[in-house]
């Protein structure tokens, strides 16, 4: 990565509709290689549709005007290919591991890009790598455990390995900590920071301000599939533009490097 790599992401008028709604109007922003943003907004603002017209499973339409839909400087990308090449980990994708297969199986499957191993090949090589990456996010001790028996903190981390397989420069998380409880929540947070402060990029989309850690300094704030709001986290997470985004009065308070919303 050096200063003349093109963006990570560059998109100009993107705007997707699921059937008759158009839940992505006109987006345009552009995201740089090593940069970690926060796409914070509330329910249905189209973030999640956001990050799958990233990972190619939508596409905008066309009728708009010209339309920019570029990832590291490309136009155009092998689906596999790209994600392959940025991790993601999302709630449907721990919803879709509920058969027998163990954490280390899960984070194996990334190699694949598939939901399990159906008798694929696994090298030394890859073996190897499953193991590294179980012991940086310290789950080496229950990885030949079922998914089935895990916590969803314990399951989430299996995913972000899954996910690191291919040592990806931006890892994705989609609400990542929906159903963590406190201690998981803790745990989560210090991955993601190891991570982050390991050189990936991280792409956080939440509704959530408490998961943006200290390590996102730029926040894009989503609503109605607009971007209302892009800049440094400590201009926009504050009372108004906070409270305007979710259309509620709250006070924001800052405590070691976290945000919270509070008097809700
Ligand atoms: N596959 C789909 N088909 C039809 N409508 C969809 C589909 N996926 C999402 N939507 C609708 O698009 C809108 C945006 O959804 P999206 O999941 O992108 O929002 P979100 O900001 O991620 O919301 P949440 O925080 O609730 O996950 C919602 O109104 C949703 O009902």
């Amino acid at each position: 990565m050096n200063a003349h790599d093109p963006p990570f992401l560059e998109f100009e008028n993107v705007t997707v509709f699921h059937g008759e709604k158009m839940v992505l109007d006109s987006l345009s922003l552009a995201i740089r290689r090593g940069e970690s943003v926060a796409i914070l907004g509330p329910n249905g603002a189209g973030k999640s549709t956001f990050i799958r017209t990233i990972m190619r499973e939508f596409y905008p339409v066309l009728d708009r005007g010209p339309v920019t839909f570029r990832i590291c400087g490309r136009d155009t990308w092998d689906v596999f290919a790209l994600r392959s090449a940025f991790g993601i980990v999302s709630n449907d994708l721990q919803y879709a591991f509920t058969r027998e297969i163990t954490g280390r199986e899960v984070i194996l499957s990334g190699f694949f890009s598939s939901i399990g191993l159906f008798n694929r090949e696994i090298t030394p090589e890859m073996e190897r790598r499953a193991d590294k990456i179980s012991a940086f996010l310290e789950v080496g001790h229950i990885c030949n455990r079922p998914m089935t028996e895990l916590s969803s903190g314990e399951a989430r981390r299996f995913l972000i390995g899954r996910a690191m397989v291919h040592d990806p420069e931006v890892l994705i998380l989609d609400e990542p900590t929906n159903s963590l409880d406190l201690h998981a929540l803790h745990a989560f947070r210090q991955t993601i920071r190891k991570i982050a402060s390991n050189g990936t990029a991280i792409i956080l989309v939440t509704h959530n301000l408490q998961d943006i850690i200290p390590e996102i300094v730029r926040v894009i704030l989503m609503k109605n599939g607009s971007i209302v709001g892009d800049g440094p986290k400590e201009q926009l997470l504050a009372d108004g533009p906070v409270s305007r985004l979710f259309d509620v009065p709250v006070s924001i308070r800052k405590d070691d490097g976290y945000y919270y919303a509070t008097g809700y």
